[in-house]
C-alpha cells in the first residue's frame, strides 16, 4: 500500500493517453536536443556533463555554464587527483561508494574514467563486496534515484510506469527482487543497489553507455521481517508474494519492458528462486540469468585453465561443490558441457561431480524429497551410505577440486584444505560465495595450508600474498569477467535470445586472453585491469555463438573476420574518456561555424 500514491499520478497521466507520455519526456528531449554529447548522469538526465571543469572557455559561454564553475580549466589529471584524495578521506568502504555514487550521478564521464584507469582499487567499492553492505543498509544510506521500483501493487499498470523512465533509450536492465543478494540473503528493495552495482560493469568493463542502461528493483514484499519492522525501510512491508503471483507479475513486465524497448537485454540477478524465470523467458525474450549462467560461464573460463594445469584429465576429476543451490548447480553443469567437449559421454561428465548442501552428499535415497534442480546431480552409487557433513564426503570422495557455493564463510577448514594438498599435487580450491566475508576460505589459508600448491579462485577479490618469499596471486572468478561481454555482443549482434551456446562461448573466450606471463604465474583468469579488452574478446565469441546458433540480426557481421569484428567491437564501446573532449570539440565546431556565418 505504502506505493500506491507514489504511482497514482502517472497511471493518471499515462492512462489512456498517449500524448502524456510524451510530454513527461519533452523535458529530457529538449536539453539533448541540439548536442549528442549531453547525456549527463548514468540513470537520471541533467546537464552536470555540462558542468566538467575540463571544458574550455568557449564552449562553458557557448553552453551558458561560463560562470557556473570555478575558472580554471582542468586537465583530467587534476581532476583525478582531487577525487581520488576525496576518496582516499573517507574512512569506511560505505562513505566510499557514496562517494563514488555521488560522483556518478554528477558528472557520470568522470566517474568512469576514474573507473576504468583504477579498476583495481574502484570495482570492490563499487561493486563485489562493498555493495553487498550497501544493499543490506540500503535504506539507510539511500541518496538518490538511479534505478526504477516496481512494486507489486503496480500490477496492472506496469506499461505506464515504465514510460516514467527518462531515457529514451534503454539497451539493458538488470532486474533483481532483492531475495538473495550474493550470500547474504533477502535484502528487499535493497536489492536496487546490486542493479546499479552490476549495471555500472557494464559500463565500465563492456563499454555500454550509462545512459542505456536501467537498473530495476521489483518489490514484491520481502521474507525479511527486521527490514519489515524497520522504520526506515523503503519497501513495502508485505511478505514476499506466491511464486505464481510472482509469476504474473514477470509476465506482465517482461512484456512491457519490451514493448517500450524491442531490442532489449534482461539480466536476472539475485533471485532466490532463478529457474522458473530462466525457462520461462529464455526463448522469447534477450535474458539470462547471471547467477546461474554467468557464473557458471566464469567459472568453467577458469576451471579449463586449472584442469589443464593439474595434470589431471578430465575424466580423472572428482568435484565436490559445497552448495547446491542455484549458482552451484549452474557451474556444475556448465562444467559438465566442457568435460563433454572434451570427449566425455554426459554420463561420464555428470559421474565427476558430489554435490553437498545443509544435509549433506545429494543422494537419490537420502530420504528427503531434492528440489527439482538437484536431482540431475543425486548419486546414485553411494550404495545406502549417507554423508552428512562436508568432511564425510571430502574423505570418502578424496576430490580434486573443491568448489564453495555455499555462503558459509570459513567452511574449507585448515584440515580440508590439508587433505586437498595431500592427496592432489594442484588441488583445485574455489571458495565462490559473496561477498568476502562470505567466501569459504581466504587466499591467505589456501596458500598457507595446501603449501602454495593450490590452484586458486574466489568469487570476491582477495590480495596478493607472500608465502615462503614467494609472491601469490589470487585468481578471481567472478562473473563480471563475463557478464558485460555477454550483455555487449548481445546487444551489437541485435540477438534475439540469449543461447547456451553463447554462455558458454562467453566462458571459452576467457583462456584465450591469458597472457604467457600469466600463465607462468598459474594464474587462472586474465588481470582484471585489461577486463575492456576481456569484455571485448568475449563479446566477440557470443557474437560468434549467436551467428552459429542462428539468433543474431545483424547479418552483415557474419562477413567480418574475427580480428575486423573485434576491431568494430572495441570501436562501438563507450569509452569515457572520449567524452569530453567529443562534447568539447563539438562545440567548438559549432562555435567555429557561427563565427564564420558572421564574418
Ligand atoms: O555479484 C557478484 O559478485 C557475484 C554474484 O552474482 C553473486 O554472488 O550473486
Ligand atoms: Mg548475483
Amino acid at each position: 500500500m505504502t506505493t500506491t500514491n507514489a504511482t497514482q499520478a502517472p497511471i493518471a497521466q499515462h492512462a489512456g493517453n498517449q500524448g502524456a507520455a510524451s510530454l513527461t519526456q519533452a523535458p529530457h528531449v529538449l536539453h539533448n536536443h541540439r548536442l549528442k554529447h549531453t547525456h549527463a548522469t548514468a540513470h537520471v538526465p541533467n546537464r552536470a556533463a555540462h558542468y566538467d571543469t575540463s571544458l574550455s572557455i568557449p564552449v562553458r559561454k557557448y553552453l551558458q555554464t561560463y560562470g557556473l564553475t570555478p575558472p580554471r580549466v582542468e586537465s583530467y589529471e587534476v581532476q583525478k587527483k582531487r577525487c581520488l584524495g576525496q576518496l582516499a578521506q573517507k574512512t569506511t568502504d560505505i562513505e566510499k561508494f557514496l562517494y563514488l555514487s555521488t560522483l556518478r550521478y554528477n558528472n557520470v564521464h568522470l566517474f568512469y574514467r576514474l573507473l576504468t584507469d583504477q579498476f583495481s582499487d574502484l570495482a570492490p567499492l563499487v561493486y563485489t563486496p562493498t555493495v553487498g553492505e550497501a544493499c543490506q543498509r540500503w535504506s539507510e544510506i539511500y541518496q538518490q534515484p538511479e534505478g526504477m521500483y516496481l512494486s507489486f501493487e503496480d500490477k496492472g499498470h506496469l506499461s505506464s510506469i515504465i514510460q516514467n523512465w527518462p531515457q529514451t533509450n534503454v539497451e539493458i536492465t538488470v532486474v533483481t527482487d532483492g531475495s538473495r543478494i550474493l550470500g547474504l540473503g533477502d535484502l528487499g528493495i535493497g536489492g536496487m543497489g546490486i542493479s546499479i552495482g552490476k549495471l555500472a560493469l557494464y559500463t565500465g568493463c563492456a563499454g555500454i553507455r550509462p545512459e542505456v542502461t536501467l537498473p530495476l528493483t521489483v518489490d514484491l514484499g520481502t521474507s525479511n521481517k527486521t527490514l519489515r519492522e524497520d522504520p526506515l525501510y523503503m519497501g513495502s512491508r508485505r511478505d514476499k508474494v506466491t511464486a505464481e503471483e510472482e509469476k504474473d507479475f514477470l509476465d506482465e513486465l517482461m512484456r512491457a519492458l519490451k514493448e517500450r524497448w524491442p531490442d532489449i537485454v534482461i539480466q536476472f540477478e539475485d533471485w532466490k528462486n532463478p529457474f522458473p524465470s530462466l525457462e520461462r523467458y529464455r526463448q522469447d525474450y534477450a535474458m539470462f540469468n547471471d547467477d546461474i549462467q554467468g557464473t557458471g560461464a566464469v567459472i568453467m573460463g577458469g576451471i579449463i585453465g586449472a584442469v589443464k594445469q593439474s595434470g589431471v584429465a578430465p575424466r580423472d576429476q572428482r568435484a565436490v561443490f559445497f552448495g547446491s543451490g542455484s549458482a552451484g548447480v549452474g557451474v556444475a553443469k556448465q562444467i559438465v558441457e566442457y568435460f563433454m567437449h572434451e570427449g566425455l559421454t554426459e554420463e561420464e561428465a555428470k559421474s565427476c561431480f558430489w554435490l553437498v548442501d545443509s544435509k549433506g552428499l545429494v543422494t537419490q535415497d537420502r530420504g528427503d524429497k531434492l528440489a527439482e534442480h538437484k536431482i540431475y546431480f543425486s548419486r546414485t552409487d553411494n550404495h545406502g551410505q549417507q554423508f552428512k557433513t562436508l568432511d564425510e564426503v571430502i574423505e570418502y570422495v578424496k576430490p580434486t577440486i573443491l568448489m564453495g557455493l555455499s555462503t558459509i564463510g570459513g567452511a574449507f577448514t585448515p584440515e580440508i584444505l590439508r587433505k586437498m594438498a595431500a592427496w592432489n599435487e594442484r588441488p583445485i580450491i574455489f571458495p565462490l560465495s559473496n561477498p568476502s566475508s562470505k567466501s569459504e576460505c581466504t587466499f591467505e589459508e589456501a596458500i598457507n595450508y595446501t603449501d602454495g600448491r593450490a590452484l586458486f579462485a574466489s568469487g570476491s577479490p582477495f590480495q596478493p600474498y607472500a608465502f615462503k618469499d614467494k609472491m601469490y596471486h589470487p585468481g578471481q572468478g567472478n562473473n563480471m569477467y563475463v557478464f558485460p561481454g555477454i550483455g555487449l555482443g548481445t546487444i551489437l549482434c541485435k540477438a534475439v535470445q540469449v543461447t547456451q551456446g553463447m554462455i558458454y562461448a562467453s566462458g571459452e573466450a576467457l583462456p584465450t586472453m591469458i597472457t604467457e606471463e600469466e600463465k607462468q604465474l598459474a594464474l587462472l583468469y586474465p588481470a582484471i585491469t585489461r577486463i575492456r579488452d576481456v569484455s571485448a574478446r568475449v563479446a566477440l565469441y557470443v557474437i560468434r555463438a549467436a551467428q552459429k546458433d542462428n539468433v543474431d540480426r545483424l547479418h552483415y557481421l557474419r562477413e567480418m573476420s574475427d580480428e575486423a569484428l573485434e576491431a568494430w567491437i572495441k570501436s562501438k564501446m563507450y569509452d569515457p574518456h572520449r567524452e569530453t573532449k567529443e562534447l568539447e570539440s563539438e562545440v567548438r565546431e559549432i562555435v567555429d561555424d557561427l563565427v564564420a556565418s558572421k564574418l
